[in-house]
């Protein structure tokens, strides 16, 4: 089986994807900063490099040592809020660092990447469920950061005959089906982690950011999907590049949305326990909902979610959190 090069593969997304690489006998090699991840999400299987995406001795050596075949590129920072107060942050660590990282493997030898992209691409969209066609007008430096990114990819595609896939995911959420990874973000920002530690009794109320939005309940609608579901995504996408698939960007969600009062009350159903829930006013740059079309991708790449009913979504991110309460420590 080839090498697969995971940058960010301690992270969330990365260590379930690593996990599904090496049930399907891929050789894995992982490059993280640990700067959000952590060790113990990495499977023994998996060779670990501890260092950065900008270290292009370290990738060349890593690339020579191991027979890098292609690379799944998650390694960047991912939070929205974080992007608006330091924007250059953001345009240094993911726009910047992918490109020194995609030309050193470039130069390497290695033309394939499966790319780490976003719903925040899209910013507020005018057609819902959203395609791929939509325009792409992010709100955010998040979301404009890794746009440039794939802008970047076209070139280079011109150029030096990268073949990559953007996979723009809607909202990842749940954990690993053995209960041995799941989320654990120092900073945590998302939904459904937060609601969980809520009914862990590790914060006092799950704050619910707008009740007057244009929806039947008032709050935002997302696409949530298993992150599972997402790394099989990334192992079909890497076999579709080894077949010559066309380059291109795929959204990846259920095409289905869910409100943040559904998201709590399955919360609710799933843990057993009552969860105190303050109405709050709006968080800046939430779009009313934000559902994916996904017939791109299960057409051109054969994938499906099968793990991202909202029941399995919490049941599998509830029983990791009542099991590893402190996360990885
Ligand atoms: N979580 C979501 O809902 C979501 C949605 C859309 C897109 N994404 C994207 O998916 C990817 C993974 O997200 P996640 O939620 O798993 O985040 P995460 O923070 O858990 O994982 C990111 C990983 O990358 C590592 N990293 C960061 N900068 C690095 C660098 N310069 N060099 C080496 N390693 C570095 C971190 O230590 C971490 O392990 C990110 O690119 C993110 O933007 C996430
Ligand atoms: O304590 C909270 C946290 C979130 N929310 C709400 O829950 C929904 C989901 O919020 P998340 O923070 O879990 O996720 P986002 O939709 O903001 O962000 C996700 O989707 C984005 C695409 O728009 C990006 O891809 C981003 O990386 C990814 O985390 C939003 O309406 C948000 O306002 C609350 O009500 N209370």
């Amino acid at each position: 089986m080839p090498t697969i090069l995971v940058s960010g593969g301690a992270g969330y997304i990365g260590s379930h994807t690593v996990q599904a690489l090496i049930e399907r006998a891929f050789k894995v090699v992982v490059l993280d900063s640990l700067i959000t991840g952590h060790r113990g999400a990495v499977p023994s299987q998996a060779i670990f490099y501890e260092g950065d995406i900008s270290d292009a001795e370290l990738i060349g050596r890593i690339v020579k040592d191991h027979q890098v075949e292609a690379v799944i590129h998650f390694a960047a920072r991912s939070l929205v809020g974080e992007s608006m107060l330091k924007p250059d942050l953001y345009f240094y660590e993911n726009t910047a660092k992918s490109n020194g990282f995609i030309s050193t493997l470039l130069r390497q030898g290695v033309n394939k990447i499966v790319f780490s992209s976003t719903a925040a691409t899209y910013g507020v969209p005018e057609e819902m469920p959203i395609s791929e066609s939509a325009k792409t007008e992010p709100i955010n430096p998040y979301g404009a950061s890794k746009r440039m990114i794939e802008q970047s990819f076209y070139w280079l595609e011109q150029a030096y005959g990268l073949k990559w896939i953007a996979l723009r995911y809607f909202n990842a959420a749940g954990a690993s089906l053995d209960g041995s990874i799941g989320e654990d973000h120092t900073s945590e920002t998302h939904l459904i982690p937060l609601v969980l530690k809520t009914a862990l009794g590790q914060r006092e109320a799950i704050s619910v950011f707008g009740t007057d939005y244009s929806t039947p309940d008032g709050t935002c609608i997302r696409d949530y999907i298993h992150v599972v579901d997402l790394a099989e995504a990334h192992i079909l996408a890497l076999e579709a590049l080894e077949k010559d698939l066309e380059s291109g960007a795929y959204n990846v969600g259920t095409g289905k949305g869910y409100s943040v009062r559904e998201v709590i009350d399955m919360a609710k159903k799933v843990t057993g326990l009552e969860i105190p829930v303050l109405d709050a006013s709006r968080r800046v740059g939430d779009p009313d909902i934000l559902v994916a079309k996904v017939e791109k991708i299960e057409k051109s790449l054969g994938w499906k979610a099968q793990h991202s009913d909202l029941k399995t979504i919490i049941s599998t991110a509830w029983q990791w959190h009542k099991c590893h309460p402190l996360g990885y420590e």
